[in-house]
């Protein structure tokens, strides 16, 4: 009996790439988890270590990045293709490239500003006592992006920060929200629907230095349009999407082409509330 190497593949899993496609002040957005597989004549490397044969998988997602400024990306299926004839036609020992992309559906909201397509969940909390009720409506995973107008600069630096000022960049996050009526009675959809557009709009329309001031501005067009609203507690990831370096390929990148980051993110949370409504009665995070 021998033990032989069998079927196999390599390649680069889930790169997440953002692709802004800028056209004056009006842009588009492709926003894509990106896998690749590679097979061929792979033994070597299998049987002896001999890595002569071996694209790194380092390389397939530069690819990746470094295809996404060159060729713009606009049906995944196109650019699935464009990939995977590349690396059949240029690495004689690839037999087989395997590309496949998850496309992730954005609307528009504005000439820059975008909601993930994909449901939100609407959330409420009442708790009544002998002698209180209290009404918690809410929201978890609203997913909104800018592609500009988000800026920050201007932190402190200490001898462990290397983030790089910018005054330009992808400001991104899932809206997590809660808020406490004053009163038992409303006009509960109405509500809801006035304060998550109140919310969507303050983030579309601030010019924003940081996502604690869009916080601010949320919660602040919440309040001032809904009377029936006390206090909101909000709870906002920053879903950070890192420039890639293309330069090293000679290509510019002038905020075109983004690593979509998944963790660490940072987490931005605050409460806006009015001063002059009665404290909650319960512990209403909870
Ligand atoms: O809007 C931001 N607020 C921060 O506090 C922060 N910190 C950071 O690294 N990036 C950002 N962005």
């Amino acid at each position: 009996m021998a033990i032989v190497l069998g079927p196999n593949r390599y390649g680069k899993a889930e790169t997440r790439l953002v692709r802004v496609h800028r056209d004056g002040d009006t842009h588009g957005l492709v926003d894509l988890n990106v896998s690749i597989a590679l097979s061929g004549d792979l033994s070597a490397t299998h049987l002896t270590g001999d890595n002569s044969g071996v694209l790194p998988t380092d390389t397939m997602k530069n690819t990746v990045y470094a295809f996404a400024k060159q060729h713009g990306v606009g049906e995944p299926e196109e650019f699935a293709l464009l990939l995977a004839r590349h690396f059949v036609r240029t690495q004689g020992q690839v037999d087989s490239a395997r590309v496949s992309v998850e496309s992730f559906g954005w609307d528009r909201l504005g000439p820059h500003s975008f909601q993930r397509r994909g449901d939100h969940t609407r959330t409420t909390v009442v708790t009544v006592t002998r002698d209180a009720t209290q009404v918690v409506s809410g929201i978890t995973g609203l997913v909104l992006m800018n592609t500009t107008a988000s800026e920050f600069h201007g932190f402190v630096r200490d001898r462990y920060t290397t983030l790089p000022e910018t005054t330009d960049r992808i400001l991104a996050t899932a809206v997590d929200a809660k808020w406490r009526h004053l009163s038992d009675e409303a006009d509960w959809g109405k509500s809801f629907q006035g304060a998550v557009d109140a919310m969507t709009t303050a983030f579309v329309n601030t010019y924003s230095f940081s996502l604690q001031q869009t916080l601010m501005s949320m919660g602040t067009l919440v309040l001032s349009g809904r009377p029936e609203i006390a206090e909101i507690r909000l709870t906002l990831p920053n879903k950070h999407h890192y420039l890639v370096d293309l330069s090293v390929f000679n290509l510019e990148n002038e905020n075109e082409v983004f690593i979509a980051g998944d963790r660490p993110y940072g987490l931005i949370e605050g409460t806006v509330t009015r001063d002059d409504v009665p404290p909650a009665t319960t512990e209403w995070y909870l």
